[in-house]
């Protein structure tokens, strides 16, 4: 997929993992929408970007992605300034042990919400050009994290419902849907945790980064890259190896009924 011209949504865009997926986007042509709760860094990104990329291919929308109606009004907005619809990436994330259900409200719910309507407005059924939607999960929805088992749930949740729904999506929407699982990334998120931390769960992730390597933002973006731009793939897994690089993982070839009718 050429990405000049081309336009893109990401959630939770305004750092970390999402402003690095934000800035490869910009940097190959693309215009994009930075949905984001976080206004005040929102408008630092925003303003940092427009100095570089030009105001005209970039849109902050304050948005909490786990309000139907906000992401809703997210996805239409983009399409009133920009015309267009053709990438979309669920990133938005977080950890809350105390709230586990505003965990799985933000990691999985928005995330299948978030799919939902970018099929809606890409797919070609409907009118629209078709397109490619990246979804973020991670290491802890493939292997057991018992820090915090909720975060996993709500990313082996992500993986698959992403997987899945890509086994009929492409030939009935045009649309393309991946899944990332980056490892330990140094970002916000994970810079809070580590300073949090009682000392045996200083240890325990430092065995673990050690393990899995601390990736960069950059190199995750660079992943979702690939992912975006490599139309032979669809329904495809990228995610952290033990070499520290980004590796394909195969997933069982599955058989469908002949005249799929999910979505
Ligand atoms: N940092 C890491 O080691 C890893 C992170 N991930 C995943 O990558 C994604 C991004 O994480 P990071 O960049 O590390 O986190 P981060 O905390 O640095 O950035 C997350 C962004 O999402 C926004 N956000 C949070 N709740 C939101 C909501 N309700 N509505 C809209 N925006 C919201 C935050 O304001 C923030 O800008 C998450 O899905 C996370 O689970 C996956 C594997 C490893
Ligand atoms: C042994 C398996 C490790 C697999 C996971 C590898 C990396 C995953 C990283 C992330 O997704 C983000 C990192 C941490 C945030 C999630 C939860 C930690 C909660 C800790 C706590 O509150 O005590």
């Amino acid at each position: 997929m050429e990405l000049q011209g081309k336009v893109a949504l990401v959630t939770g865009a305004v750092q970390g993992i999402g402003k690095a997926i934000a800035e490869i986007l910009l940097k190959n042509g693309a215009k994009v929408s930075l949905l984001d709760i976080n206004v005040p860094t929102g408008e630092v990104t925003k303003a940092a970007f427009e100095q570089i990329y030009g105001a005209e291919n970039i849109l902050f929308l304050p948005c909490d992605v786990t309000s139907e109606n906000q992401l809703k009004d997210c996805f239409c907005k983009t399409l009133e300034k920009f015309q267009r619809l053709d990438i979309v990436c669920n990133n938005a994330g977080i950890s809350d042990r105390e709230n586990w259900e505003k965990c799985l409200s933000v990691n999985l719910v928005s995330v299948i919400k978030g799919t939902y309507l970018g099929i809606q407005h890409m797919s070609k059924e409907t009118g629209g050009k078709g397109g490619v939607i990246v979804n973020i999960a991670s290491m802890a929805g493939l292997i057991p994290f018992y820090l915090d088992p909720v975060y996993a749930a709500s990313k082996y949740g992500v993986v698959g419902f992403t997987t899945s729904l890509s086994l009929t999506c492409l030939e009935k929407h045009g649309v393309r849907l991946q899944v990332l699982c980056p490892g330990f990334v140094d970002t916000p998120l994970l810079r809070g945790l580590k300073s949090e931390k009682a000392s045996e769960q200083k240890e325990w992730f430092k065995k673990m980064v050690a393990r899995f390597g601390l990736q960069t933002t950059s190199q995750i973006a660079e992943g979702f890259l690939q992912l975006v731009m490599d139309h032979t793939r669809n329904g495809s897994l990228l995610k952290a190896s033990e070499t520290g690089k980004l590796e394909y993982e195969d997933l069982p070839a599955l058989v469908l009924p002949e005249n799929p009718k999910s979505t």
